[in-house]
């Protein structure tokens, strides 16, 4: 077994929370973001995160934030990081690290090799990247798709900071994602998901054991 760390994104019932913890995901994310059908409130998030054991990270994902909402998430869940997943420039990453004093995440869009400058870009002003793939132009949601990038384009690169890798992630391609990108942290929503939004107990387990189940390749 490795010890490579998962997140599984878009937690909205105590049973994922549970499915999480028990097979042994090192993150739990909950979207704040009402298009999607993983959207919970800051109260529901509260219930789901004080459900959470202690090694379990709490991370709340929002998408173009302005501060009333992160004043409300952050003044109600108890939380380890926050995900940036919309627009957001490398300033204001750097505000919101400064006001709330949470480690911030920014995700990042690749579908071509033009993208990955951002990846270098963020990667001095945010505390994680996660890579994830571009969403489809005129999609709903900025993630969270089940759509994957050609992880060639990011085998070999490294970056100053930890990233996960995301984007279209099932328990049948995880171990060959990890092996193509040599990523030590994986993120997943809608390939452990029985319908959009519900989390499948089984998948979860699937996933965590097919990511750590072979040695990683450290390219
Ligand atoms: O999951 C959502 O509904 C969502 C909504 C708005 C912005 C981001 C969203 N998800 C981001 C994630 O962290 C996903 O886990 C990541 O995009 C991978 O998703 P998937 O391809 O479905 O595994």
């Amino acid at each position: 077994m490795n010890d490579i760390r998962v997140k599984i994104c878009g937690l909205s019932r105590a049973e994922d929370v549970a499915a999480c913890a028990e097979a042994g995901a090192a993150y739990g994310g909950f979207v704040f973001f009402p298009k999607s059908p993983r959207a919970v409130t800051p109260e529901q998030a509260r219930a789901l995160a004080l459900e959470a054991p202690v090694g379990l990270a709490k991370v709340a994902l929002v998408v173009n934030a302005d501060d009333a909402l992160l004043d409300a998430v952050t003044a109600t869940v108890p939380l380890d990081m926050l995900q940036l997943h919309g627009s957001e420039t490398p300033e204001r990453v750097t505000e919101v690290r400064a006001r709330y004093g949470l480690p911030v995440m920014k995700a990042v869009g690749v579908a071509t090799e033009d993208d990955l400058p951002k990846l270098g870009l963020y990667a001095q002003v945010a505390d994680q990247l996660l890579i994830d793939a571009k969403p489809a132009p005129g999609a709903e949601l900025p993630g969270g798709n089940g759509l994957s990038f050609d992880w060639r384009l990011i085998a070999g690169r490294r970056w100053p900071r930890p990233w996960m890798l995301a984007g279209g992630l099932t328990p049948e391609n995880v171990g060959e994602a990890i092996r193509m990108t040599g990523a030590a942290q994986v993120d997943v929503s809608s390939g452990v998901e029985s319908a959009p939004g519900v989390k499948d107990a089984g998948r979860i387990a699937d996933f965590i054991a097919a990511a750590k189940a072979d040695p990683v390749p450290r390219l």
